[in-house]
């Protein structure tokens, strides 16, 4: 194993009452894609958030490569910056609307004192558009004029323009037709290996995340509650809450009724149950619950979750 290029520990950040992330350990694998799922208000954004300092955590580390995110200021700060590039679940909102395609692409690779000239610059802009699978006369046209997916293809391609060594992509087809859902999802994937990316992808969607991740952890309420290769939690799901998101998940091919939907709403942020963070939503949850949360614990095959019931 090498070692990863991301890591966090004890990773913390509170909005005054708020536990948006709560101890947070991840360790993102060099060139692998690494899922985060849990539900709307889980606190994967501000995972997303925290790991590119776009805001700054309460507590915990965060470690890529071989340096100490969080001290990490000025120059070194922008230098570090310039590898780490995030792709947003609106490509209508993230896309400057007032700039045409060449110079949203050539923008990036000016701020960050890539390439020599404009013209080196303008025809790395094109050579990446073709990556993306759109034509050079795109160049000189606006968001506006492309539909959804395709606006989604330039961001990546914006994202790509500064070589990084991580991309953060937090929801990246979620506001996309399905039909187009399945190209982009494709797009990321041979993007992410033929450059050797690494990648954080963020999604709600079970299946969403399934097809492109190599790894995923599961968050609830700021905790991550299970952890393992993909395979092993989609086959062998050991956290309640995980078996609950794929019996909910549309399209799910469990049918054996065994296992319980997904009950109720996540509690509010700011009035977290004691114990267990689950219990309150969980079919199996009984007194020690209420009063221990449970620590995370090897289930074999890389695989570990918090569970209680895993000790019984
Ligand atoms: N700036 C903020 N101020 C106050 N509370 C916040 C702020 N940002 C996030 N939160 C709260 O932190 C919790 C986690 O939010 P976060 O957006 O990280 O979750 P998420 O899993 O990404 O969900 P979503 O997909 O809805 O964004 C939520 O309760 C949210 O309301």
């Amino acid at each position: 194993m090498t070692a990863p290029l991301l890591e966090t520990r004890a990773l913390c950040k509170t909005f005054g009452k708020v536990q948006a992330v709560r101890s947070v350990d991840l360790a993102l694998p060099r060139g692998r894609t690494f899922g985060l799922v849990g539900e709307s208000g889980s606190g994967k954004s501000t995972v997303a958030r925290l790991v590119l300092r776009l805001i700054e955590a309460t507590s915990g580390d965060i470690r890529f490569g071989d340096e100490d995110l969080r001290r990490l200021g000025g120059e070194a700060l922008r230098r570090r910056r310039r590898r780490m590039q995030m792709i947003f679940q609106d490509p209508y909102g993230s896309l400057n609307g007032r700039m045409t395609v060449g110079e949203t692409l050539v923008e990036p690779q000016l701020v960050h004192d890539i390439g020599t000239g404009g013209r080196a610059r303008r025809d790395r802009a094109r050579s990446l558009l073709r990556e993306v699978g759109l034509p050079d006369s795109a160049m000189d046209r606006f968001p506006h004029e492309f539909s959804g997916g395709q606006r989604q293809r330039i961001a990546i391609a914006r994202a790509l323009a500064t070589d990084p060594e991580l991309i953060v992509a937090d929801e990246p087809v979620s506001a996309l037709d399905v039909s187009v859902q399945a190209q982009i999802l494709n797009l990321l994937g041979d993007m992410q290996r033929e450059h050797q990316t690494t990648m954080l992808f963020i999604s709600h969607d079970l299946r969403v995340v399934r097809y492109v991740c190599d790894e995923i952890a599961v968050m609830y309420l700021g905790e991550i509650v299970e952890r393992g290769p993909r395979d092993r939690v989609y086959d062998r799901p050991a956290h309640p809450y995980t078996q609950a998101l794929l019996t909910s998940a549309p399209g799910s091919p469990r049918k054996d009724g065994k296992r319980a939907k997904l009950a109720g709403e996540i509690p509010s942020a700011d009035a977290i149950p004691t114990g267990c963070a689950f219990r309150s939503r969980c079919p199996h949850a009984f007194d020690r619950c209420k009063i221990e949360a449970p620590r995370m614990q090897d289930v074999g095959g890389g695989q570990t979750a918090a569970c209680h019931l895993l000790d019984r």
